[in-house]
């Protein structure tokens, strides 16, 4: 379990994460989202102590992750796929790990099995491809077993294979009851990984709820028609306070309705009609609309974003 509350950083003048408050629970997946810049990262980095809150606290299982004398037990991370010693076999970093830890020489070779990485552990690192070295990432997160696992934008750049592995792994780890955190900056990817869905913009907390709860609630009803009459239906759908838009010379566009209010009214005028369906919003198209406002003040803000984050170690 972790629980995030009244989490804030300020990093000079950028306030990162901005008074958060939210629970990850063990036995789920939750997704992280927001967009490029949202916080996501810094708040992942104060769970496990790597950054101090300017405010508020993040626990791990009910204490600050620092103040375990064994923290690598309680947490396992997936933070930076590329800080690792490039000239090092997969299998010799992760027994470096192993040793730094006290963990047994065993558990290398159990997590070289549990991500698939096979016999590539005895290649040096630097001819790993992306997903390669995501899987030794998540391996080093997996080492000393941890109850609470943290992964941040683990399906960055991965191919079809490597996304849907790590989908699989993140259910499984939930399933035996552990704490899944994962990152990530697309909704597509998240509304098919995760069973619960935080979202933040601006260091700030958007939504907290299941990812079902979620979607039903972003999702915006709107009803394409065609029509050898549009003319008159598209007067008689706003005289009915309906807002349309006009496609094409016989397609109409109708905001927050359903197809059975514009199909009742354009029976009632008998007016025939050549199609009509209800058309889903696309997640992203969603989203996007959700933090709307962060994506518009982390484009105006550039210069300084770029400027601070060269500043991160
Ligand atoms: N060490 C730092 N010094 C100064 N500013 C920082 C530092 N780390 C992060 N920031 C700033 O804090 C804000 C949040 O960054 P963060 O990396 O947490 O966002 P994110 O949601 O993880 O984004 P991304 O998806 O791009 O990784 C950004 O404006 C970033 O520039």
């Amino acid at each position: 379990m972790i629980q995030i509350r009244g989490l804030t950083k300020r990093y000079g003048e950028v306030l990162a994460v901005d008074d958060l408050s939210f629970d990850v629970e063990p036995g789920k997946v939750t997704g992280f989202l927001g967009p490029n810049g949202a916080g996501k990262s810094t708040t992942m980095r104060m769970v496990l102590g790597l950054d101090r809150p300017s405010a508020g606290q993040a626990l791990v299982n009910g204490r600050p992750f620092a103040s375990y004398a064994e923290p690598l037990r309680e947490v396992g991370a997936l933070l930076d796929p590329g800080s690792v010693h490039p000239g090092r076999t997969g299998r010799n970093h992760l027994r470096v790990a192993a040793r730094t830890n006290g963990l047994p020489e065993r558990r290398v070779e159990e997590v070289i099995e549990q991500v698939g990485l096979g016999s590539a552990a005895r290649r040096r690192i630097k001819g790993y491809s992306l997903g390669m070295r995501q899987r030794l990432g998540i391996a080093a997160a997996l080492l000393a077993d941890p109850r609470v696992l943290l992964f941040d934008e683990p399906i960055n750049g991965l191919d079809l294979d490597g996304v849907r592995w790590i989908r699989e792994l993140l259910r499984r780890l939930a399933d035996e009851g552990r704490t899944v955190l994962v990152s990530s900056h697309l909704m597509s990817e998240m509304q098919q990984t995760a069973d619960r869905l935080v979202v933040i913009g601006r260091g700030r907390l958007i939504a907290d709820a299941t990812t079902e709860d979620l979607l039903a609630g972003l999702g915006r009803r709107q009803v394409r028609v065609r029509s050898s009459q549009p003319e008159p239906l598209l007067r008689r759908l706003r005289e009915h306070g309906l807002t349309v838009q006009r496609l094409d010379a016989d397609e109409l566009q109708v905001e927050d309705s359903t197809a059975e209010e514009v199909g009742e009214l354009a029976h009632v005028l008998r007016i025939p009609l050549h199609h009509l369906s209800d058309v889903a919003q696309s997640l992203e198209e969603a989203f996007i609309e959700l933090t709307g406002d962060s994506v518009e003040y982390h484009g105006r803000s550039t210069e300084s974003v770029e400027a601070t984050t060269e500043v991160a170690p």
